[in-house]
């Protein structure tokens, strides 16, 4: 069943350009979606969009449907609710979401006590199960943020985000302050969560590698748009876009020790939006790029089964790449990512 419908939604920062452009994005309950791009493509403000999180002054445009119901035009009291328990993020960085100066118990309870009109003691009592189902004793709910680990600290953003039962968890680099070790063991907490609580996932990452492992879809942003979605393990190993082929060749592949040592990286950065080449917003990093790329936007279109791509040399009518521009210039050599 379809939990979250997001149709044509695009996001304008006040006295700026628009940093999310006509997304759509289906997700159904128990499905885990990951989100990709390079910094400033767009990624967070998708996710903050869906739950109206950004700053005032913020134009969005389109629908985002929660279980069918339109977090766009709801009440504030209503969206107020809809944090909590129709979805919840989990940030990055917990140590600066949390409160210094509060035991992480009473945040823990915060949430429990004003949207679910719990007593102090059934909000003690919840507070102690979530601290134990991410894995954490039910005693270090008298614990402050300082006394304790990194991962500790993200296991308890996670009992936070799971407070109030919500249907969809967005996990924004959820695991990126952590070392290599932790982060898998977060990784894995999250799946097991979403599998047990049949969760919906939108996990946001600029590591194409470990959302191909975490993941069942996979769109990767550009610009503000998303221009390649499809089931995660294929976009990830086959990309048709040329630009989600380029940010898979900067991961190593998992189970190919050769790949590792010969990534591909992109030369140049993703463009400003308030100044967005003519066009394909991508043809002046593209490798492949045809001259008729500059005159050109590509809408997604069918790549195969369940997989779509916004690239004139994708889907049946694909133009043929005889035309190709060469320029070997687009294309550099990255650094290995690990020794
Ligand atoms: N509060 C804001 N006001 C104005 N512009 C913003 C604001 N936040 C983000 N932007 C702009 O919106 C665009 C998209 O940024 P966003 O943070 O969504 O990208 P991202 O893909 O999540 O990047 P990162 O991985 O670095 O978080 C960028 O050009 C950014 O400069």
């Amino acid at each position: 069943m379809t939990l979250l419908d997001v149709r044509d939604l695009s996001v304008t920062y006040p006295g700026g350009a628009a940093a999310v452009r006509g997304v759509d994005l289906c997700l159904d309950a128990g499905q885990k979606l990951g989100l990709a791009g390079e910094s400033g493509c767009g990624k967070s403000t998708l996710a903050l969009a869906l739950l109206r999180l950004l700053p005032a002054g913020t134009r969005i445009t389109g629908e985002v449907l929660l279980d069918g119901e339109d977090v766009l035009t709801m009440k504030w009291g209503r969206v107020r609710a809809v944090r909590w328990a129709g979805a919840s993020v989990v940030f990055q960085g917990a140590m600066h979401s949390l409160n210094a100066v509060h035991r992480i118990g009473d945040q823990i309870a915060e949430p429990i006590l004003l949207h679910k009109k719990a007593t102090p003691a059934g909000a003690k009592k919840k507070t102690g199960e979530l601290l134990e189902h991410v894995g954490l004793p039910a005693a270090r709910a008298d614990a402050y943020p300082h006394e304790l680990s990194g991962g500790q600290r993200q296991r308890v953003m996670i009992a936070m985000a799971l407070a109030c039962d919500p249907r969809l968890i967005i996990a924004d680099e959820p695991t990126t302050a952590l070392d290599v070790m932790i982060q898998a063991q977060i990784l894995r907490l999250i799946e097991q969560l979403v599998a047990d609580q049949d969760l919906g996932l939108i996990m946001i990452s600029h590591d194409l590698a470990v959302l191909a492992d975490t993941c069942d879809r996979l769109a990767v942003m550009y610009a503000g748009r998303v221009v390649e979605e499809g089931p995660a393990r294929q976009v990830y190993e086959d990309a048709r876009h040329p630009y989600a082929r380029a940010l898979s060749a900067a991961f190593p592949r998992i189970g190919d020790p050769s790949s590792r040592f010969a990534p591909q990286g992109l030369a140049g950065d993703p463009p400003d939006p308030a100044a967005l080449p003519s066009g394909c917003t991508f043809h002046p990093r593209c490798p492949v790029a045809l001259e008729s790329c500059p005159q050109e936007d590509p809408v997604l279109r069918e790549a195969g089964p369940e997989r779509r791509a916004a690239c004139v040399l994708v889907g049946p009518s694909a133009r043929e790449p005889s035309e190709t521009r060469e320029d070997p210039d687009t294309l550099e050599e990255a650094r290995p990512s690990t020794p």
